[in-house]
C-alpha cells in the first residue's frame, strides 16, 4: 500500500510567538512525501535532500493518521508499519515552514495510501500534522498558521492557541515573492519566545492589518518588530523596501520574504544577491497541497 503527496512552503504576515495569532501565505516551493505501509515493525523516515535530519516529525505523521483513520480505512491488523521518504526544494529550519509542508505531504500521503485522501476535510489533515509537530517538539504553538496556508493554499489567518482558523483568503495578494535564506539555519523550538511575547502590542497590531486585508503592511510591521525581538538584521528589510510592497522576516528566520511586482522583486533580488547565501523568485500559491 503505498501513497504520494506533495505540500507547498509558505512565508509569514504574523509570526505567533508573541500571542498565538498567526498569519502566512503559501509559496511555491514544494516537499512531496512518499509513505508505503506494510507489515515491518514501526515507521522509518528518509529526507533525500539531508540524510542527517531529523525524521520525527514525518514518522509520527503516519503514526497519527493511522491511529486517527486505520479504522476508517478497515486497515488489516498487520500492517503495523512501513516507511516515509520526502524530497524538498525547502531549505530546512529557515522560516519557510519545512515542517509544515513535510507534514502536510506525509499526512495526505498516508491517507492516499489508505485510500481515504478525498475523504478527509484538507483543515482535518492539517490538524493531524500539527498534533504530529507538537510531538516531535518542532513547534512552539502548533503553527497552524504555517500548516493551514501549506495545506490549503492562499492567506491564512488563525488563533493557534485554540487551532482555530480565523480566515482564509484565496484572493491573489501578490503574485510574486523574492526569498533571501542566509546560510546559517534556525530551529523554531529554540526561539526566544519570552522576547516574542513582549511585542505583543506589534503583533495585536499586525493582526488587526492582516484581518482587514492589508496583508503587505502587515507583514513589514511583522517584520520589524520581529527582527527586534529576535535580533535580526533589519537590513536586508530596507534594501527591499520601497520596491516590495511588503516584506518581513519569515518566521523565525533567518529567511526574509518580500512580495510585490515581479520586475520591483527582481531589483530586491539583485541587491539580495551580494549577499552570502540563496535568494530566490517565485509564484505564491493559491492552491495547496495535494495527493499525486
Ligand atoms: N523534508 C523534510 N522531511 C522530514 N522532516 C522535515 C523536512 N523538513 C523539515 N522537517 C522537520 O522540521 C524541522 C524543522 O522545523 P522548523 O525549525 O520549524 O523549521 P521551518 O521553519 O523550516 O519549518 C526539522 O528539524 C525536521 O524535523
Ligand atoms: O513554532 C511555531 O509555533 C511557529 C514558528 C514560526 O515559524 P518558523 O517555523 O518558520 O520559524 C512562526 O512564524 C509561526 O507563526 C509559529
Amino acid at each position: 500500500m503505498d501513497g504520494r503527496a506533495t505540500a507547498p512552503a509558505a512565508g509569514t504576515i504574523l509570526n505567533a510567538l508573541a500571542t498565538g495569532t498567526g498569519a502566512a501565505f503559501a509559496i511555491d516551493l514544494e516537499t512531496t512525501a512518499t509513505v508505503e505501509l506494510d507489515g515491518s515493525e514501526g515507521f522509518s523516515g528518509t529526507v533525500e535532500s539531508a540524510p542527517d535530519a531529523d525524521t520525527t516529525l514525518i514518522e509520527r505523521c503516519v503514526e497519527r493518521t493511522l491511529e486517527h483513520y486505520r479504522e476508517a480505512a478497515d486497515l488489516e491488523e498487520s500492517v503495523q508499519g512501513g516507511t516515509v521518504a520526502t524530497e524538498s526544494d525547502v531549505p530546512l529550519a529557515s522560516g519557510l515552514k519545512s515542517s509544515s509542508a513535510a507534514a502536510n505531504a506525509t499526512v495526505l500521503a498516508t491517507l492516499d495510501a489508505l485510500g481515504l485522501a478525498d475523504d478527509v476535510d484538507q483543515l482535518e489533515a492539517c490538524l493531524v500534522g500539527v498534533e504530529a509537530a507538537r510531538d516531535a517538539g518542532v513547534t512552539v504553538t502548533g503553527a497552524l498558521d504555517d500548516a493551514s496556508a501549506s495545506m490549503l493554499g492562499g492567506v491564512t489567518i488563525t488563533d493557534n492557541t485554540e487551532d482555530r482558523l480565523l480566515e482564509h483568503d484565496r484572493s491573489d495578494f501578490a503574485r510574486h515573492a523574492a526569498i533571501y535564506t542566509p546560510p546559517e539555519q534556525s530551529f523554531s523550538a529554540d526561539a526566544d519566545v519570552d522576547a516574542c511575547k513582549r511585542i505583543d502590542s506589534m503583533a495585536d497590531l499586525v493582526a488587526e492589518l492582516a484581518l482587514d486585508g492589508r496583508y503587505t503592511e502587515a507583514m513589514t510591521v511583522n517584520g520589524f518588530a520581529f527582527c527586534g525581538a529576535l535580533e535580526c538584521s533589519t537590513q536586508p528589510m530596507l534594501e527591499a523596501l520601497p520596491d516590495a510592497a511588503g516584506v518581513s522576516l519569515s518566521g523565525t528566520g533567518p529567511s526574509y520574504v518580500a512580495v510585490g511586482d515581479r520586475d520591483a522583486l527582481e531589483t530586491v533580488c539583485e541587491r539580495w544577491r551580494d549577499r552570502p547565501g540563496t535568494t530566490r523568485l517565485v509564484r505564491t500559491r493559491t492552491d495547496g497541497a495535494t495527493t499525486l
